[in-house]
Parts: C-alpha cells; structure tokens; sequence
C-alpha cells in the first residue's frame, strides 16, 4: 500500500538563531517520493530549515514532523532517528586519511554490527551506485571535485535513508560536474525510492530535476508550486530572484538586514 502521509510535515515553525528570528510561519508537507528544491538568496535561512529538519537545530515555535512523528527531543532517540534522514553536507565533510571505500564505510561501522565481508559488499553498491566503484581504494586528494561529492553522496546513502538532504550540493563544482550530480540525485530518488529535499541557490540547475520549488526569502516562504508555476511567476520579489536584481523586494544583504531587525 503507498504510504499517504507527507514524509516531512512542518507547522506554524518559527526558528530563531540566538535572539534572531531566521524564519517565521513556516507550513510545508514533502509527499513521499518527490525532489523538492529549497531556493533562496544566500543568507534567507535555507540551511537554518535544514538543521530543524535534522533536529540539530529546536523550533522556537511550531513542530517538526520527520517520517510521519515529531522528532524526538532526548539524544539518542534523536540519533536512531537521524539514520533514516540522509544528508549532504556542503563541505563533503570526507575523510582525508581513509579511502573512498573506508570513508562510505563509516556509518556502516558507526551504526551497525555487520560483519566486515558484509560492510565491503554495501560499500561496494554504494559506490558501484554513484558510478565510482573503481575508485574505492582513492584517497579524497587523489578525487575530482565532483568524484569526492559522489563519494560523499555514497556515504550519506550508506544506511538506506527514505529522506536524503542536500545542503548546496553544487557548490564549488564546475557545470559538467554540476550536471552530473543534479542527474545523479535524480536517479537515485527514483530507483531507490527516495524523497529528496535539496537547497541551492543554483536556481538554473535545479529546477529541472525537482517536481516542487519553495522560494525562501524575508524570513517566509514567498513561493511554493511547481517549478513551471515559479518560472511563470510575476511576483515582484520571485522576478529579482529568477533574474538576478540587486534591487527590488530582497534587500541586497539579507544578514544585514535582519541585524538591523534584532
Ligand atoms: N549557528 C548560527 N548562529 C547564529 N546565526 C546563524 C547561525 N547559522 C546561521 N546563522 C544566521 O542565520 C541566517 C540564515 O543563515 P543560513 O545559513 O540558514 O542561510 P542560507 O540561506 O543557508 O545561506 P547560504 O545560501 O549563504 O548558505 C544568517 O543571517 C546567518 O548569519
């Protein structure tokens, strides 16, 4: 039977950092099975939204529904629940004195107690999945860019997640490297029947791969459709983000901005 109920479901969620209220009167449901792209103009929250999603980060107001329950507030009830929500980092966050392999290895080592010819055997699929098995015994200085991403995409699937979250997952890339990893999300979301929930300013990028856009901007969500419904938009304030204006509804330093809010 196909499980109805949004995988992430968020109410009334208002979250603050330190004595700043990043964003206010957040309401979102994520089907199961779906590529939503976060966007945003740098500094709007888009990474804050992420960390209550992961639960690093408590609701100053409102809930957070992850896999169909509120997440847990006690640490290791919050831990066991982390292993089913997949995330990449910006950084890659990769290893640098462990191999491709030894680094995808980690939450396998960290979580379970499979016997070791086992462990090689999912590393293997891991990597074999992003298209790097040959690369399994390369440290990440001997990687492309784009090669150490796809390993730390490889890690962050290690554990099965239904939910995988990327945090700028194009960042630093060049366009060949961008495209090949934008295609890569979208064909793991299918064929391992993922929900993907993606955050980047490449606009361009991502769209195409996402069946639903949220637009984050002056501490709201200032847009929620389709991605044709957002290209079609005449919005004022979603124009100067599609098109790139420093002048307009989105004041040209967001941060600064809600300094001066505080
Ligand atoms: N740990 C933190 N402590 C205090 N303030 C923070 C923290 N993390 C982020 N902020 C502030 O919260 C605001 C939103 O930051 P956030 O990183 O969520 O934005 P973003 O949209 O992801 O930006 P970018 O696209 O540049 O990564 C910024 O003004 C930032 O300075």
């Amino acid at each position: 039977m196909i499980d109805a109920t949004p995988i992430v479901r968020l109410s009334g969620l208002r979250l603050d950092r330190g004595s700043r209220t990043i964003l206010d009167g957040i309401d979102l449901e994520v089907p199961r099975g779906s590529v939503v792209a976060v966007l945003g103009p740098s500094g709007c929250g888009k990474s804050t939204l992420l960390s209550a999603l992961t639960g690093e980060l408590e609701p100053a107001a409102g809930s957070v529904e992850v896999l169909g329950a509120p997440l847990p507030r006690g640490k290791r009830a919050l831990l066991e629940r982390r292993k089913s929500i997949g995330v990449l980092l910006q950084g890659n966050g990769l290893l640098t004195d462990l191999t491709a392999a030894e680094n995808v290895a980690l939450p396998l080592r960290a979580h379970t107690r499979l016997p070791d010819p086992v462990i090689r055997r999912l590393v293997e699929m891991k990597l074999h999945a992003v298209g790097l098995r040959a690369a399994a015994d390369l440290y990440p200085r001997e990687l492309s860019g784009g090669m150490a991403r796809r390993v730390a995409l490889a890690r962050a699937l290690a554990l099965d997640p239904p939910l995988m979250l990327y945090d700028e997952p194009l960042t630093g890339l060049d366009p060949i490297a961008s495209g090949v990893i934008m295609s890569l999300i979208a064909r793991l979301n299918a064929s391992l029947g993922l929900t993907s929930i993606i955050v980047s300013h490449h606009v361009h990028e991502t769209l195409p791969v996402a069946d639903r856009a949220l637009v984050i901007a002056n501490g709201r969500i200032a847009f929620s459709g389709t991605p044709q419904q957002l290209q079609a938009s005449d919005d004022p304030l979603i124009r100067q983000f599609l098109d790139g204006e420093p002048d307009g509804p989105i004041p040209f330093d967001t941060a600064a901005r809600a300094m001066e809010a505080a």
